[in-house]
Formats: structure tokens, sequence, C-alpha cells
């Protein structure tokens, strides 16, 4: 098998990295019907593939797990998550070949050998669903052409692709079918109605390809979702201790403050978030980020050129045939942090409290979205892709640090993006280094400027907010939130 992608002229290049059609409520007035009475079998009980299972089902569909014959006999966590909310367990004999459709969610790693397993048993003219595009794209797999493929891709880790549809919302989706299998012409029917049975038509769906979703998603994981949040809450937490700030409350502003922060960018974009700061504190802030994305555009560019290349998929599967050992490595030296080993302390810290004292991580997530949008952009992404990847779903990763710190996120992400996030850490830790010299408590820690809202130059004021208002994460952000008519407040720290 060679890199899909790579096989490409050009030509073809450039048009499946630019599909994306957003898609109306009108296009989902099917609902599930498509899927209705078909037997759905998920292989993979555990971020992704428990929580799709528990919406699918919700929705009406019949859903059970093939899982693999160890995992049921060692009674492994995916069994235990699946026998727990009362799903029917099976081994891929007993379930796959009845199966109308068979949704892969096993760790990307694991796909060339757990497709190569389950294809020989699915039925003629059956359905391969993935969640992620890698196996197809940057693998190159080649799938029975009496199949048809296709993908849903939440962009969302798991676990809070359950919670917003608890919610009575859901998360912005990519779908697709691959061009090479598509036999009987169902398979755009299926992904809408999967798509349904997760909710996402409710947050928004962007009809897209296998290369679309895969190039923008290892982007938006490597650098802003989750590279960024880790790199800027370690160091973050390291300069409130260096400067005598108690660890207890450094650690808790740290942990809960992105999510608070980043809460504000769901619902207002870039713009409503920083218009939470007082005006002196959103013109340093403004600034900052300003630095911020010069010292780190080149990085962001180098992730890019090297998920479009392949050369990070090569490095990260050189990595999976050394029994994971960066992974495993770099895993074990985030665990090992400060932060990390800090309990928050128990101290009462106000919603606004978080951004007043946190103004460092208000300009780490306006550079790092910004700096994500523009860099998928110019590789070739469509804004609405780059919009859901870069803004709309790293409040939903912040969640996640809020339950459990970087633990937490880093477990309920892919394998993927998780060896990921780490290689951005590596990278960007350093290029900061001269960059953290300079910052002291006024930005992370304490009030910036004691609180005082006055002393801003109105037409400095006035030229910024134009700045951040029209930067094109935000025009394609109004339009797209509009849509988002379900969207719920969550309730933070
Ligand atoms: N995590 C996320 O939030 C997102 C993930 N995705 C994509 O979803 C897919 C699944 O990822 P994710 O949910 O994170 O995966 P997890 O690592 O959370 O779960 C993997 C599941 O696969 C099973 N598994 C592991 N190895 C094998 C194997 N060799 N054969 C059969 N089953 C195996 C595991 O069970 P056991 O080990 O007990 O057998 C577990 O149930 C990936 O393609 C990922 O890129 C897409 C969007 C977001
Ligand atoms: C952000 C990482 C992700 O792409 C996701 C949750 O969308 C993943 O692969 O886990
Ligand atoms: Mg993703
Ligand atoms: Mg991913």
């Amino acid at each position: 098998m060679a890199n899909y992608f790579n096989t490409l002229p050009l030509r073809e290049k450039l048009n499946q990295l630019g599909v994306c059609e957003f898609m109306d409520n009108n296009e989902f007035l099917d609902g599930v019907n498509a899927l209705k009475g078909k037997k759905i079998v998920i292989v993979g009980c555990g971020a992704q593939g428990l929580n799709q299972g528990l919406n699918l089902r919700d929705s009406g569909l019949d859903v059970s797990y093939a899982l693999r014959k160890e995992a049921i006999e060692a009674k492994r966590d995916s069994w235990k998550n699946a026998t727990d909310n009362n799903f029917k367990v099976g081994t891929y004999e007993e379930l796959i070949p009845s199966a109308d459709l068979v949704a892969n969610l096993t760790p990307d790693k694991q796909h060339t050998a757990v497709v190569s397993a389950i294809m020989p048993l699915m039925k003629e003219g059956a359905t391969l669903s993935y969640s992620h595009g890698f196996n197809i794209v940057e693998e190159g797999m080649q799938v029975r052409k009496d199949l048809t493929v296709i993908m849903v891709a939440p962009k969302c880790p798991g676990s809070e692709v359950r919670a917003e549809y608890l919610r009575g919302f859901g998360v912005p989706t990519l779908i697709a079918v691959h061009p090479e299998n598509d036999p009987q012409g169902k398979g755009l029917a299926q992904a809408k109605a999967y798509c349904v049975g997760t909710g996402g038509h409710k947050a928004g769906v962007l009809r897209s390809s296998f290369v679309a979703e895969v190039k923008s998603d290892l982007m938006g994981e490597q650098t802003i979702l989750c590279g960024l949040l880790q790199t800027g809450s370690i160091l973050s937490f390291n300069k409130m201790v260096e400067k005598g700030i108690d660890p207890g409350y450094a650690s808790k502003l740290v942990q809960y403050g992105v999510e608070v922060i980043t809460e504000a960018l769901k619902h207002g974009g870039v713009s409503g978030m920083m218009d939470r700061l007082s005006n002196p504190a959103k013109v340093k802030a403004f600034h900052v980020s300003e630095e911020l994305k010069k010292i780190m555009r080149p990085l962001f560019k180098k992730h890019q050129d090297d998920i479009m290349s392949g050369e990070f998929s090569r490095t990260m599967m050189e990595d999976w045939a050394n029994n994971d050992a960066n992974l495993l490595k770099w895993r074990a030296e985030t665990g090992e942090t400060a932060f990390e080993k800090t309990p928050a302390g128990n101290v009462k810290i106000n919603e606004q409290e978080y951004f007043d004292n946190y103004t460092l991580m208000v300009a780490f997530v306006r550079a790092g979205v910004e700096l994500a949008f523009e860099t998928m952009v110019e590789a070739g992404i469509k804004a609405e892709s780059a919009y859901y990847e870069s803004l709309h779903e790293t409040p939903l990763i912040a969640n996640t640090i809020a339950r459990k710190k970087l633990f937490e996120m880093n477990r309920v992400i892919s394998d993927t993006a998780e060896y990921g996030c780490y290689l951005f850490d590596q990278a960007c830790k350093p290029l900061l280094a001269d960059f953290m010299k300079t910052v002291d408590t006024d930005l992370v820690g304490k009030n910036f400027n004691e609180g005082k809202n006055g002393g801003v130059d109105n037409r400095e004021l006035v030229h910024i907010n134009e700045i951040l208002r029209e930067h094109p994460v935000e025009i394609v952000g109004r339009k797209l939130r509009k849509a988002m008519t379900a969207m719920k407040s969550i309730k933070t720290a």
C-alpha cells in the first residue's frame, strides 16, 4: 500500500483538498431512515466507538459491537464499555457477516490489521465507515470494490460527542464518501443518516472528502487543539510558580481557565473572547498574540507541510513500528510536569477572574486559532472546515482539560492526535523560551493593569477591534454559528 494522496496528480490533490460544502438542514430531512432497520456493527468501543454507539442507539438505530476475542475473554475496558451499556457484543465472526454497516472505530495504528481481518467477513454490498481518513489516505488501504466506504468524522473528542448530544445539540461533523468505493451510490445517504444519528446535523455538517478531513484534522489536533493548549498550560503554570504565585491557585487557574476562556470563543469567536478582557488587557493581549503568531508561524507551517507531504505520517508510523517508543516517552514526560502533578487548589475563582488573571491564555488562544486557520486555508483547506477544526473544537478539547488536566485530554483524543500533540509541544516549548522570559504576573496570575480600565488610546482600540472582527475566521464563524441554533452554554468552573 502507498500513501493515496501522494499517488494523485496535483489537480486531483487540489480537487479533493477543496471538497467542502456546508450542508443545509434540509439535506437531513430524511433523518436516520437510510440506516433504519439496518444492522450497524461497531468495531472498537473506545472514545468514539462507545459515544457514537450511544447516540446512534438513542436515535433509534440497531447498534452492536464486534470486539476482538481477547477483549471479550479478558473482559477488557471495551467489553465493559459495551456490556455496561447493555449493547450486544460478539466476535467478528459472529457479528460482521450480517452487518449492513461496519464502523471501524479502532485506533488508526490498528486499521490496516482490523480492516484486513473484517473485510473477508463483510457481506456483499455492505458499507465500511470510518471517523478519520488516515487508513484510506495516508496508508492507501484498498477496500473490496463491492463495498461502500464512508466517513463520518466528528470534529470533537469522543466524550463531548455524547455530552453535546445529551444537551440536545451536537458537534460539527465532516462526512465523505470515498470516490473509489461507492458502487451502489448509497454512500452519501448512509453518511447523512449516520451523522443525524450522532446528532452532528444540529451543529453543522460539511460534505468533505477523506483527503480534506485528514489534512485538516491532523493539523488542528497537532497545533491549536492539543499541542498549543498543552504547551500554553504547562508554560503558564511554570511561570506563575516561578513568580511566587501559590501553586494550588496556579493549577486551578490553568486547569479551568482554558475552559472558561474558550467557552467565550465558542459563542462569540475570537472577538467575543477578547471582549471579555478590560480594554487595557485587550490591547495587551492583541500585541502579545501578534508576537506569538510571529514566533510560532514557522512551526505551524512545518506541521502543515509535513502533513501534506506524508512526512508526519511516515514518522508516526515509524514510531508505531518501534512499539510507540516516542508516544510512551512523551506521555510519561507530560505526566511528570509540575502542572500535571499539582492538584487544583481549594480556592474560589469567579468566572470573570479567569479572564482578568489569565490574559496570557487569551493571547495563546487567539494566536493559535488564527494561525491554524490561516495555515490550513493557505494549504488549500476551505474556510468552513478550518473554522470547525481550529476554533469550534478548541473549547471541546478544553472541556477535557478541565476534567482531569492534560492526562484526560491525551486519554480521550486518538493516539494519532496524542502523538501529534507531543510532537508540537516538544518543538514549541523551546521556541517560546525567550518570549516566556518577558512574561510577568501581569499577564498570568494577576489582574492586568491591576484591573484599572483607563489609559487606552481610542483609535488603537478601534483599530484592534476592526482587525479582530474582520479576520476571515470571524467572517466564516459568524455564518456558521448562525446555524448552531441548538448550541447550549455549558456550566464552566
Ligand atoms: N478520540 C477521538 O476523540 C477521535 C477519534 N477519531 C477517530 O476514531 C477512531 C477511533 O479512535 P478512538 O475512539 O480514539 O480509539 P480508542 O483508542 O479510544 O479506542 C479503540 C478501541 O479499539 C479497540 N482496539 C484496539 N486495538 C484493537 C485491535 N488491534 N483490534 C480490534 N480492536 C482494537 C480497543 O479495545 P480493546 O483494546 O479493549 O480491544 C478500543 O475499544 C480513530 O480512527 C480516530 O482517529 C476521530 C475523531 C475524534
Ligand atoms: C483533536 C483530536 C481529534 O482529531 C479529535 C478529538 O477530533 C482526535 O483525533 O482525537
Ligand atoms: Mg479531530
Ligand atoms: Mg484526529
